[in-house]
């Protein structure tokens, strides 16, 4: 299936206990922000994070969506998290530690009769990597997914996250490449997790550059420096949206047509689907 709408390009994290980041947060050009209140957030600050969330200013139709991390299922923040929940004005919930789909279909249970988009952080446990599949049953109310790599070194016991030729080592590669198979099987965004080195741009742009290339359509961020790079990599240039409006377009002249010829190249349905998609991610 593909997209109604253009997903979220990027995903700007800012702990919700610091309203002064809250505010630059909202303010910024991201897609969607995250309040977090999870891991970003000291055990003893959380519940001052949850009265702020609920003392923000309404969003008006501009500005990022509002989404909120709640803490993993299983532990007394997650339940003091939903207990909040009503006071917030948001637009979804960033599931973290999700270990199969049944969590979401738990979530999505403890939510009702609120219905919200839940985006699952889905390889953050050794366990969840041999459960990628399951999320396809989640429809509709499961919006997007997205890997972890920080609690997954952290759940492993890794020392580092990168090989000895500095590239990030195979099983965090495979957990990377599982979110996007498990994404698009599910029929939801597939979101490439956050470069750590805020202050890295070069790095930055070449890793959100080859996650577009790959499949996913947005990524995670923790700074607002982050925002403008993954927003440009995931935006599809001006020629991606000429060629695909071109193959679009050759189809609906033809369609009895299985395969056509494009400047002098084969396309067919493939093409065709991968044309659609990008067009749906256009602004
Ligand atoms: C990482 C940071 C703690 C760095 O903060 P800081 O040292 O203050 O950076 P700067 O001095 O460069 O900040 C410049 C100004 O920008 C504001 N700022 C910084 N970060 C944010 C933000 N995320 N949102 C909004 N505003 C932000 C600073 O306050 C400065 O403002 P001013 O003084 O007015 O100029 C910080 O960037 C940060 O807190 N980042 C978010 C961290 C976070 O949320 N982490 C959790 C998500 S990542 C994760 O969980 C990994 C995943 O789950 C996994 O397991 O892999
Ligand atoms: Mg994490």
């Amino acid at each position: 299936m593909i997209p109604q709408a253009p997903p979220p390009r990027s995903w700007l994290f800012v702990p919700a206990d610091s309203n002064k980041k809250v505010m630059k947060a909202i303010g910024s050009e991201a897609d969607a922000v995250i309040f977090d209140l999870e891991d970003s957030v000291a055990p003893a600050q959380k519940a001052l994070a949850r009265e702020l969330l609920g003392l923000l200013p309404q969003r008006g139709d501009d500005g990022p969506q509002r989404w909120v991390r709640i803490n993993p299922i299983g532990c007394d923040a997650h339940d003091e998290d939903l207990a909040a929940l009503d006071d917030f004005d948001i637009d979804g919930i960033v599931l973290p530690k999700a270990q199969s789909g049944d969590d979401v279909a738990d979530l999505a249970a403890a939510l009702a009769p609120r219905s919200l988009p839940i985006h699952a952080i889905v390889t953050e446990t050794a366990a969840s990597l041999f459960s990628l599949l399951s999320y396809r049953d989640c429809s509709p109310v499961l919006f997007a997914m997205s890997w972890g790599a920080e609690d997954l070194s952290a759940a492993l016991g890794a020392s580092s996250k990168f090989g000895a030729d500095g590239e990030l080592a195979f099983t965090y590669r495979l957990a990377r490449s599982l979110t996007l198979a498990g994404a698009v099987a599910a029929e939801v965004q597939p979101v490439d997790g956050v470069f750590a080195n805020f202050r890295d741009e070069e790095g930055l742009v070449a890793e959100a550059r080859a996650a577009a290339a790959e499949g996913f359509t947005g990524k995670l961020a923790i700074h607002p420096a982050q925002v403008g790079p993954i927003n440009a990599a995931f935006t599809p240039s001006s020629d991606e949206i000429a060629h695909a409006r071109a193959i679009a377009d050759a189809f609906a002249a033809q369609p009895s047509a299985g395969v056509l010829s494009i400047d002098g190249k084969m396309v067919d349905r493939p093409h065709l689907l991968q044309a659609k998609r990008l067009l749906m991610r256009v602004r």
